[in-house]
């Protein structure tokens, strides 16, 4: 496994909801993102933040991981599930409320 795989799997591994995206949860710098934060919040999500843009390698390394063109990105359980749009209709249809209940 190439050094970038290996860092995002261990990203994804060691945090339950991950946002890939562009600047921080914060401070985000692109609209897309600030929408996927948004929705996470509002879910009332804990969630990690990758910052793609103070890293190339990721900012690419993703986007051949998920087999996804862009930014944002969010993973929850190890388990792809889509940008903003995605996240958006998870949203209204309560999929991603559903997803971020705890199993145990
Ligand atoms: N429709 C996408 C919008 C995201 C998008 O278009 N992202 C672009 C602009 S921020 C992107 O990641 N481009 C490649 C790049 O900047 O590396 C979604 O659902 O999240
Ligand atoms: S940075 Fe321009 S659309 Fe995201």
């Amino acid at each position: 496994m190439s050094d970038v795989r290996q860092r995002i799997q261990e990203i994804i591994d060691q945090n339950r909801v991950v946002l890939f995206m562009k600047g921080t949860k914060s401070f985000p710098q692109c609209g897309f993102s600030q929408r996927a934060v948004q929705i996470l919040k509002a879910a009332g999500a804990e969630f990690a933040d990758v910052n793609v843009l103070k890293d190339p390698d990721i900012r690419q390394g993703i986007k051949e991981f998920s087999n996804w063109p862009t930014i944002p990105q969010v993973y929850i359980d190890g388990k792809f599930v889509g940008g903003s749009d995605i996240l958006l209709e998870m949203q209204a249809s309560g999929e991603l409320a559903q997803l971020l209940t705890p199993k145990n």
